[in-house]
């Protein structure tokens, strides 16, 4: 039976060499560096803990078999690391920390002999059940906003399956049913538990690089919907976000708008300060036109330093009001520059669905922009009627202050 184990430990070490030579690969390709190196770390770990395994069935030494539990369950904080590195969560070293800490002050106080077997075994698994908590926990908690909560337990099925087993075998051995695993002179377990070794070498990898992929198909669907600069959504995702509003106002026969928002000589802003700094206008002037949208509305850019925004359940007037105030908190918001102040504002264009047809619909709101560009800046102008939206553009004056929706002139900084 001796040989059996001999070659099923062979059998193990070379799955976790080929899985550690797979992460190495993925280090080398840049494809999630930091955690890819984690990874395979831990499968290196996981070997040297194979070896001491190995030979602690020749001499059954206790400080071996400590050793190699202590060095697996540091393999496993390297998996839980790998995972909150991968999903840019905060590494909250002090949880290992203090793992670490209970291990080493835990496992000498268990008296190095036979008798002892249940007490390590039953260390083992509760020290390895928090890692893989931390694990499963974390996988949940980077994708159940996204895919629910039954899916992301499903990306990490073999963490929480570990979780369970554990748990079984914590349960067993506290109502001392019998010591189940690790005896050294039980033949039989001693064999199953090196084939649950080679499933759970097998299968930990196969769901980590299950997230790698996982994380980088989100990270390009994000990239091909969103825009990088300001996080909002692109001019592409605009257009079938447009698309599903007109459906649904279709369906509940309800009215919607959009505005076209066009930042004002921002070229002078990039050609004074720089393209950073120009940048950061970009950013900042977001925030501030996000202070003006209400939770279903979509605020995209569809353009270098042009915005739209998509606002359901909306009519050409209640557009309008919308529009005025956002263009007075961008005038009154300037950006903050070394001291100085960088004055920003816009010009907004405002159709509404009511008025006209959906594939005129941007380009109304459009013209309208650039009646209000030419008519000197940072004013609201609305467009009206379906065939010629740029000559039944109406242009309309900022409100004063207390009064967000009536008309004043146009302000400028
Ligand atoms: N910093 C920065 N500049 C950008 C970005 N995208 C476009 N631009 C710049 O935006 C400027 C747009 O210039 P114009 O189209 O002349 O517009 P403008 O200066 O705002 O003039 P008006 O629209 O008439 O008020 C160009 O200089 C572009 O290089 C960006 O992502 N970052």
């Amino acid at each position: 039976m001796v040989e059996a184990r001999e070659v099923i430990f062979s059998f193990i070490i070379m799955v976790l060499a080929t899985a550690s030579a797979s992460w190495l690969m993925l280090v080398y390709l840049r494809i999630a560096r930091r955690a890819s190196l984690l990874f395979f770390s831990a499968n290196l770990l996981f070997i040297v803990s194979c070896m001491l395994m190995a030979a602690r069935f020749g001499r059954s030494g206790f400080l071996i078999w400590n050793l190699a539990d202590i060095i697996t369950l540091v393999g496993f904080s390297l998996f839980s690391l790998g995972v909150r590195t991968l999903y840019h969560q905060p590494l909250r070293l002090y949880h290992y920390g203090l793992l670490a800490m209970t291990v080493l002050l835990v496992y000498p106080v268990i008296p190095g002999q036979l008798s002892s077997a249940y007490w390590f075994a039953l260390t083992f698994s509760v020290f390895s059940s928090a890692l893989f908590y931390f694990i499963a926990r974390d996988i949940v908690a980077a994708n159940r906003k996204r895919v629910g909560l039954v899916r992301s337990l499903l990306l990490g099925w073999p963490f929480v399956l570990a979780i369970g087993l554990n748990g079984i075998r914590v349960i067993t051995q506290l109502s001392n049913v019998r010591p189940v695993y690790f005896t050294h002179n039980d033949e039989i377990f001693g064999v199953s538990i090196l084939w649950f070794f080679i499933a759970a070498a097998v299968f930990f990898n196969i769901a980590l690089v299950g997230q790698v992929l996982w994380r980088m198909i989100q990270r390009i669907q994000y990239q091909a919907d969103y825009d990088g600069l300001t996080d909002l959504l692109n001019y592409r995702a605009f257009q079938r976000q447009l698309a599903l509003v007109d459906a649904d106002a279709k369906r509940r026969a309800q009215d919607f708008s959009v505005l076209v928002i066009d930042l004002d000589n921002f070229k002078q802003i990039n050609d004074s300060y720089g393209h950073l700094v120009g940048d950061e206008a970009l950013k900042h002037c977001v925030q501030t036109m996000a202070m003006a949208t209400r939770q279903q509305d979509c605020l995209a850019r569809t353009g270098g330093e042009e915005f739209s925004l998509l606002m359901p359940d909306t009519n050409l007037a209640s557009a309008h009001q919308v529009a005025e105030r956002m263009r007075r908190l961008v005038e009154e918001n300037p950006l903050r520059y070394q001291g100085k102040r960088v004055p920003l504002t816009v010009s907004i264009g405002v159709a509404s669905r009511a008025l006209s047809p959906l594939e005129h619909l941007i380009d109304c709101a459009d013209n309208a922009m650039y009646d209000a560009k030419h008519g000197g800046k940072n004013q609201v102008c609305v467009a009206r009627g379906r065939g010629a939206p740029a000559l039944a553009a109406v242009k309309t004056e900022p409100a004063p202050a207390d009064e967000p929706t009536r008309a004043a002139h146009p302000k400028r900084s």
